[in-house]
C-alpha cells in the first residue's frame, strides 16, 4: 500500500474549483496493489504569485498548413480515421502524435480547427515522454497559459491538472445542481484565450467520466440569419472572478496565484484561419452583454445557454480509453466534464496543455472591443 500524501486537487471542469484532499498514489492507479505510475504528475499547489499576463502576438500554427499541397498528409499512415459526428470530431488510430514533426503539427492544428475535436488512441509514447515533452509539444502551438488557480505537477505550472477520487470530500460548485454539466470554453476571461488544446487522462474510472463537446459553429448556424446578424453586433464580459473566489474561499483549499481578470470579447468570433464564425459565450465565464439592459442581457444569454445545453445534434461525447489524447480548438467549441463516477471511488486524473491564441476576432468587421 503506497503512503498517503497531502496534496490538493482541481475540479475536472475547467478549474472551477480546487479542494484539498489526501489522494494516495495507489488509489490514483485504480489498483491498490500498484505504485501509481503518474504520481509525479499529481496536483501540487504552490504559493507562487504571478504578475498579470501580458499581450503577445500569436501566429496561428494552422495558418502555416494552409498552403500545404496535402494538409492532411499527417494522417496518411493512420489505420483508421472516423468522423464522430458529421460536423464535430474525428477519431484516429495508428498515428503517433509524439513523432509528428513541425510541419505535421501545423497540419494537425488546421485539421482540429476544421473538425473542432480530434481523438487519438494509443498514445502511450506521448504520455510517457513526460512533462518536459508536454511543454515542448504545446509551445509549438502558442504561448503556454499558466492557470491562475488550478493544481499543476510540481515545477510545471504550465500543465493544468484535473483530479478527483473518493477520498476527497468533493465540494465543488455543481454539488447543489441537478447536473455536473458545465459547458465552457477554457479561461475565456483571458485577453487571449487558448486555441489548440491538448488533454489526456492518466487515470480513469472503469466506466464514466466521458467528456462532452459541442460545436459553437453549429450552435450559431442553427439560429436565424436575422438573429445572428444581431449577435454579431454584440460583445460580452467574461470573468475569472468567481473561479478565483471559489479557490480563495478556502473551502476548496486552492490558491489564487494571479489576480482574476475580466475581458470583453465579441459574442460571435471568427476563426483566424478557417474564417468560420462561432458563438463565443459560455455559462461558466460569460457574465453580461455590454450595452444591453440587464433583462435583455440575461434573457439572451439564458436563451443561448439553453440552446447549447440541449442541442445534442451539435455535440460529440468522447469515451476515454487508456492512452487517449484529445485535442480541441477552444475558440470554436465548448466542452464539459461528466461527473458520473463519484460513487465508484475510482480516481480520474487528467492533464491539459493550453497554448493561448489571438485576441478573439469579431465576426463583424469593425466591431470595437
Ligand atoms: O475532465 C474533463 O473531462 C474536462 C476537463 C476540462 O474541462 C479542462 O481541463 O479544460
Ligand atoms: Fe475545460
Amino acid at each position: 500500500m503506497a503512503t498517503t500524501t497531502t496534496t490538493s486537487v482541481a475540479n475536472a471542469a475547467e478549474g472551477v474549483a480546487t479542494l484539498t484532499l489526501r489522494p494516495s498514489p495507489a488509489s490514483a492507479s485504480n489498483n491498490t496493489n500498484e505504485e501509481y505510475a503518474y504520481a509525479h504528475l499529481l496536483p501540487h499547489f504552490s504559493a507562487d504569485r504571478y504578475p498579470p499576463l501580458t499581450p503577445f502576438e500569436h501566429v496561428d500554427p494552422a495558418s502555416r498548413a494552409l498552403s500545404h499541397p496535402n494538409p492532411r498528409s499527417f494522417l496518411d499512415n493512420a489505420t483508421s480515421v472516423a468522423e464522430i459526428t458529421p460536423s464535430l470530431g474525428t477519431e484516429v488510430q495508428g498515428v503517433n502524435l509524439a513523432t509528428l514533426d513541425s510541419d505535421a503539427r501545423d497540419q494537425l492544428a488546421l485539421e482540429v480547427a476544421r473538425r473542432g475535436v480530434m481523438v487519438f488512441r494509443d498514445q502511450q509514447d506521448f504520455i510517457d515522454r513526460g512533462p518536459d515533452f508536454y511543454l515542448q509539444w504545446g509551445r509549438h502551438f502558442g504561448r503556454l497559459h499558466i492557470h491562475p488557480t488550478s493544481g499543476h505537477p510540481r515545477n510545471y505550472p504550465e500543465i493544468h491538472l484535473v483530479y478527483r477520487d473518493l477520498k476527497s470530500s468533493f465540494n465543488f460548485e455543481v454539488d447543489d445542481s441537478i447536473t455536473s454539466t458545465v459547458w465552457h470554453s477554457d479561461v475565456s476571461y483571458e485577453l487571449q484565450p487558448p486555441g489548440l488544446t491538448t488533454f489526456f487522462l492518466l487515470a480513469q474510472p472503469q466506466t464514466g467520466g466521458d467528456t462532452l463537446f459541442t460545436s459553437q459553429v453549429q450552435t450559431l448556424k442553427k439560429l436565424s440569419p436575422q438573429f445572428v446578424a444581431f449577435l454579431r453586433t454584440l460583445k460580452a464580459v467574461h470573468s475569472g472572478v468567481e473561479q478565483a473566489e471559489f479557490s480563495r474561499a478556502g473551502r476548496r483549499g486552492g490558491t489564487v496565484r494571479r489576480e482574476p481578470v475580466e475581458h470583453i470579447h465579441p459574442v460571435v468570433r471568427r476563426h483566424p484561419v478557417t474564417g468560420e464564425e462561432a458563438l463565443y459565450v459560455n455559462r461558466q465565464f460569460t457574465r453580461r452583454i455590454v450595452g444591453l439592459k440587464r433583462e435583455e442581457s440575461e434573457n439572451i444569454l439564458r436563451f443561448l445557454y439553453d440552446h447549447i445545453d440541449k442541442s445534442a445534434d451539435n455535440q460529440a461525447r468522447v469515451k476515454w480509453r487508456p492512452n487517449t489524447i484529445v485535442l480541441w480548438d477552444n475558440r470554436i467549441t465548448a466542452h464539459s466534464a461528466i461527473v458520473d463516477f463519484k460513487e465508484s471511488g475510482e480516481a480520474r486524473h487528467g492533464a491539459r496543455i493550453t497554448p493561448q491564441a489571438e485576441r478573439p476576432i469579431p465576426a463583424l468587421d469593425g466591431l470595437e472591443l
